[in-house]
């Protein structure tokens, strides 16, 4: 288990340039088994959950090519399936969650795909129906083995599209059905799709290899299925949750950052989110500059006077993975705030430790948590604690970076799954943080 020593209570400065957006590589990867001609894709954020999948790309016969930094070519034009009924497989593809994606594309174009049950974070159930029922509603046969905790969908004739209208706006299950659809025959029209940029990036980039996808951005995709797709080129956006980290770290250490190419028209609502917990950042150009907040920051009130609320919802709404982050810049602003997870059911309960370190927070529920700002009168103190997952992570170490005294934080791993190389680029801008072990 990896540790960070960490001396928090000193401002940062400088600039920083967000990774390559985890979940868009995630979708983005599974992707390249879509086609057997090459393609390259750029910005591809060097983290654990990213590497993982490469690996089980590898295992699958792709051909692997590192480029540059973050630059690879991938080639799918001799794969061996029969890796998926391995034990290595069943080992390696459930310690993620983005490996789940890969049924999709290989159902669509061998007309068979599995997966273990796949990892990820463990933040209350995380079903995989929308996937599935997708997968059948295109004609596959579904057996799952209880025991093995194994999926497998089949379509030995191969898909027919067909009108869907999802259970719930899932993220990765529209990426899935997606891939399999593009090869489908005849139209589909996915209804109450996920729609966040990652997913008009796949969208972009299927269109790229030669699909035919109407409705891009929007939560009504319809699709006509071809019989082949060829090679793309693809970049990889900036990471909005590495963002918004940083714009919680800056606010919470009153610090001058300049998070740079952020690709600002991406962000939705995440910027006037920030600003209502009071923290006020600008845009130049395609960077975000946060001041120093030398005077704190202040909760913004609704009209009614009645208390500020932030809750997720799927895009364009508020993304559930910068909740956390939310939460521990709210124990430092003037005012309170109620912070409403309604998407995963526990997800809140790391705030133990940062009552632990004299925050002021009222778990309600496990999806509700008011948070009584010290506006800066009184700071965390520094403690031990381990992460218990990425966002928690991550909202832990922002935490310790503006309390007082030396922090511990355990399983860093949990950061790493995330976030590249967060130790080096936080010394950059001024952080004292060690990695031990
Ligand atoms: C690898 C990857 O890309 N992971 C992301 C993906 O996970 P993932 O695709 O696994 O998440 P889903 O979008 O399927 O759903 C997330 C949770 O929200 C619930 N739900 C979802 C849609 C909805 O309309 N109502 C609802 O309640 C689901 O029941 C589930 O508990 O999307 C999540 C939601 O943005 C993010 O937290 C994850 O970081
Ligand atoms: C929940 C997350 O990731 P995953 O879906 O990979 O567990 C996240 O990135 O916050």
């Amino acid at each position: 288990m990896g540790t960070f020593k960490i001396e928090g209570g000193q401002a940062l400065k400088g600039n920083i340039t967000p990774q390559g957006a985890k979940n868009e590589a995630l979708q983005i990867l599974c992707a390249v088994l879509l086609t057997n001609e090459e393609v390259k894709i750029d910005n591809i954020p060097d983290i654990r959950d990213v590497n993982k999948l490469i690996e089980i790309l590898g295992n699958l016969g792709v051909k692997i090519q590192k480029l540059g930094k973050g630059s690879f070519s991938f080639k799918s034009d001799d794969l061996h399936l029969d890796y998926l009924q391995s034990e290595k497989f069943k080992e390696e593809g459930a310690s993620l969650r983005g490996s789940i994606m890969i049924v999709g594309p290989l159902l669509g174009r061998f007309g068979k795909g599995y997966i273990p049950k796949p990892g990820g974070d463990k933040i209350g159930r995380r079903r995989l129906d929308t996937h599935f029922e997708g997968f059948i509603n295109l004609g596959a046969k579904f057996r799952y083995n209880k025991e093995e905790r194994f999926y497998g969908v089949e379509a030995p004739n191969g898909l027919k599209g067909k009108y869907m209208l999802l259970e719930e706006a899932s993220v990765t299950g529209t990426a899935n059905i997606l891939m399999a659809a593009v090869l489908a025959e005849g139209e589909t029209t996915i209804y109450n799709a996920a729609c966040e940029p990652y997913l008009q990036q796949l969208c972009k980039m299927l269109v790229s290899m030669g699909a035919d996808i109407q409705g891009i951005g929007s939560n009504l995709l319809k699709i006509v299925g071809v019989k082949s797709l060829g090679g793309c080129t693809h970049r990889v956006l900036p990471d909005m949750v590495e963002i918004g980290s940083w714009i919680g770290l800056a606010a919470m250490t009153k610090s001058e950052l300049t998070i740079k190419d952020v690709s600002w028209d991406d962000l939705g609502v995440i910027p006037n989110t920030f600003r209502k917990l009071g923290v006020q950042l600008e845009r130049k150009g395609d960077d975000i500059y946060i001041p120093a907040h030398k005077d704190g920051y202040e909760v913004a009130s609704f009209i009614d006077g009645s208390i500020m609320n932030i809750s997720d919802a799927p895009w364009p709404g508020f993304t559930p993975d910068l909740l956390s982050i939310m939460l521990v810049v709210a124990t430092q602003a003037r005012g309170s705030v109620l912070i409403h997870q309604k998407m995963f059911e526990s997800r809140l309960f790391f705030v133990d430790k940062l009552i632990d370190m004299g925050a002021k927070i009222i778990l309600c529920d496990p999806h509700r948590a008011t948070v009584i700002g010290h506006d800066f009168q009184s700071q965390l103190k520094a403690t031990t604690m381990t992460s218990p997952d990425i966002r928690a992570g991550i909202s832990l170490l922002i935490a310790a970076l503006s309390a007082k005294g030396i922090s511990t934080i355990h399983n860093i791993e949990q950061i790493d799954r995330g976030y590249e190389n967060i130790d080096e680029r936080l010394q950059a801008i001024g952080a004292k943080i060690t990695r031990v072990s």
